[in-house]
């Protein structure tokens, strides 16, 4: 009997956890979406919202779904996931895993596979009838990324010291 703690959370409460807390910082009414890279021995490698470029700025570019593509939010904002990709700065992404709080777009498993993670744990399929989404996981198949859904513990998450 050592008297520790055992309702501490686990590896991926924790980490999808933080993906969310990211996707606080988003500024898209519709879809705030986090991501955290996290390595095979559990380190945290980087973290990314879905946000505008930098230089491109929240308030001046559009954040509406519909409309004149132009006029839309789908051409400016760079995903959570690629922007976790490019945040990280220490080389190889080599077998790390994506905790994100929705399921990736086409896009980002392109970026994801070339990057060299090799497991998604997803918080919500949002859109999994999307050919986004089809053609995502079937990309994802092909290159033996696995991926999982993130099964909430129903616990309450409470700050205290
Ligand atoms: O893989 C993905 C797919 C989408 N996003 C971002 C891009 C947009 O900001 C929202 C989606 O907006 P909707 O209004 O739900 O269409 O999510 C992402 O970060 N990663
Ligand atoms: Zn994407």
């Amino acid at each position: 009997m050592s008297g520790k703690r055992d309702d501490y959370i686990s590896w991926d409460e924790y980490f999808m956890g933080v993906a969310k807390l990211a996707a606080l910082r988003s500024k898209d009414p519709n879809s705030q979406v986090g991501s955290c890279i996290v390595s095979q021995d559990n380190k945290i490698l980087s973290i990314g919202y879905n946000g505008l470029p930098i230089g491109c700025s929240d308030d001046e570019f559009p954040w509406q779904r519909e409309g004149e593509e132009l006029d839309t939010k789908y051409v400016y904002v760079t995903h959570s996931e690629l922007n976790a990709i490019l945040n990280y700065r220490g080389g190889s992404l080599d077998g790390a895993k994506l905790y994100v709080s929705m399921f990736p777009c086409n896009e980002c498993a392109k970026a994801i596979i070339q990057s060299g993670i090799r497991e998604i744990i997803y918080a919500v399929d949002k859109y999994p009838d999307t050919a986004s989404v089809i053609a995502s996981k079937r990309m994802l198949n092909a290159a033996g990324v696995r991926y999982r859904r993130y099964v909430p513990t129903g616990r309450e998450i409470r700050f205290q010291v």
